[in-house]
């Protein structure tokens, strides 16, 4: 139960070569359209409780993936196996009848996802309080809010729990208390075991979720792994369509060029140290002072380069990132084949555990400390290590705030 094959699987649309195309292959002039290919030859295997999250730029073909999984639309080439009860939450709301109360959509909608009248009555109270829409689960839809119609659809959608759950950044929509409703929900349909498919283009939503991640990219697979190497190939990518486009992006895992590590030769970054009182390190205890120095060489000349560093943590989240350019600082002009170093200084105050240092260079700053091309970047180019600090008061989270406390007691009223 909960498992998906998926062979050979292509959708096209037709596109027909003039506007009267249509009515003339109608009426039997032959064809008149040419076969426009959305996806091609995707072979997936999910297995049971699986949790996958499908990214790609605008227009990759992420819903219409799920779209032919939910069977919302009909494959032009492959097979889809799909092994138990399915949930899509896909364009949500989207079923629902205006002149219908919300009560009597829950009823349409249930029993058209295959739920019998004793669960959907059973479930009826819980989905009333996941909507948490009041008064309005009695009034005609065409009333709702959007938002009141997402909370409405996902509580029907997902008040039992199915062996597949898609979900199309449907929960996008509604506000931060329902988002985190709605994760939480997710997060126990995975604990006991649904699979998942996430379409996001959130990435941090799809570190939280998923175990897997696979990125669409003109309609093909073009990476299926861990969900870290897929997302930093993934913001290699973008990254290279806001600058120039031709980058050259690294795919593979090599130790000098780990995934989403990119560049041309305009630049090369030579060398990129963690340093603590001046020497290499690779472990240091939290909150200690560190030092990432970043040597690189300008093979042309640029009028106004920067470099910049990222720190992340061991799944590849990005936990902070800033470059000369957005701190206010200008490297100044460079000639072709002087080499510049840049030092930053900044005390770890992460939780203990594993990171990266992920440097870049970049030439032309914009307003709003954004950066006009991106030159070079190694992803992880320097692992380091944080020991907890025994010193440090205790603390949990991501980063240690260092607070400062006041404690002030405060004189009792007296009574009356
Ligand atoms: N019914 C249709 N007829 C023709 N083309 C379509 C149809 N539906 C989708 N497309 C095209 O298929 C491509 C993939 O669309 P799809 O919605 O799957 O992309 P996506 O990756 O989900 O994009 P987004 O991130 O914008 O939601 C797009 O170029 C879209 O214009």
């Amino acid at each position: 139960m909960g498992h998906l094959r998926i062979r050979n699987l292509g959708k096209a649309y037709k596109r027909y070569t003039h506007k009267w195309g249509r009515l003339a292959e109608w009426v039997g002039l032959g064809p008149q359209h040419q076969p426009c290919w959305i996806l091609r030859d995707i072979d997936l295997d999910i297995a049971p409780g699986e949790s996958v999250g499908v990214i790609g730029v605008n227009g990759a073909g992420k819903s219409t993936l799920l779209k032919l999984i939910a069977g919302t639309t009909q494959p032009t080439t492959g097979a889809i196996e799909r092994g138990g009860r399915l949930a899509a939450l896909l364009e949500l709301g989207i079923g629902f009848h205006p002149e219908f109360t919300g009560r009597e959509n829950v009823w349409s909608s249930a029993s058209l996802a295959g739920l019998d009248a004793a669960t959907i009555a059973a479930c009826m109270d819980d989905i009333e309080s996941f909507a948490d829409i009041g008064d309005y689960i009695d009034q005609p839809v065409r009333t709702y809010s959007s938002g009141m119609q997402v909370r409405l659809a996902f509580a029907v959608a997902t008040a039992v729990r199915p062996d597949i759950l898609l979900v199309d950044e449907a929960l996008a929509v509604g506000d931060i208390f329902f988002q985190q409703k709605c994760f939480e929900r997710i997060r126990a349909f995975r604990a006991a075991g649904t699979t998942l498919l996430f379409v996001s283009h959130a990435m941090s939503t799809v570190y939280a979720l998923c175990d897997r991640a696979i990125l669409l990219e003109g309609g093909v697979v073009k990476l299926d792994a861990e969900p870290r190497r897929v997302i930093d190939l993934y913001n290699a990518t973008i990254a290279n369509r806001l600058g120039t486009g031709d980058l050259e992006i690294a795919e593979d895992e090599a130790p000098e060029r780990p995934v989403g590590s990119y560049g041309r030769g305009d630049v090369t970054i030579e060398r990129v140290e963690v340093l603590h009182q001046g020497r290499p390190v690779r472990t240091l205890v939290g909150d200690s002072e560190l030092t990432l120095r970043v040597r690189v060489r300008f093979h042309t000349a640029l009028q106004d380069p920067h470099v910049g560093f990222q720190v992340r943590d061991r799944r590849g989240e990005a936990l902070y990132m800033t470059h000369t350019h957005g701190m206010g600082l200008s490297i100044g002009p460079v000639a072709a084949g002087e080499c510049v170093e840049v030092s930053y200084s900044f005390a770890a105050r992460l939780m203990a555990g594993d990171y990266s240092l992920t440097v870049g260079v970049a030439d032309g700053g914009l307003p709003g400390g954004h950066l006009e091309r991106s030159l070079a970047r190694i992803q992880d180019a320097a692992p380091f290590s944080l020991t907890r600090n025994i010193r440090a008061a205790h603390w949990d989270g991501v980063c240690n705030l260092d607070p400062q406390c006041r404690i002030e007691r405060l004189s009792i009223a007296p009574a009356g």
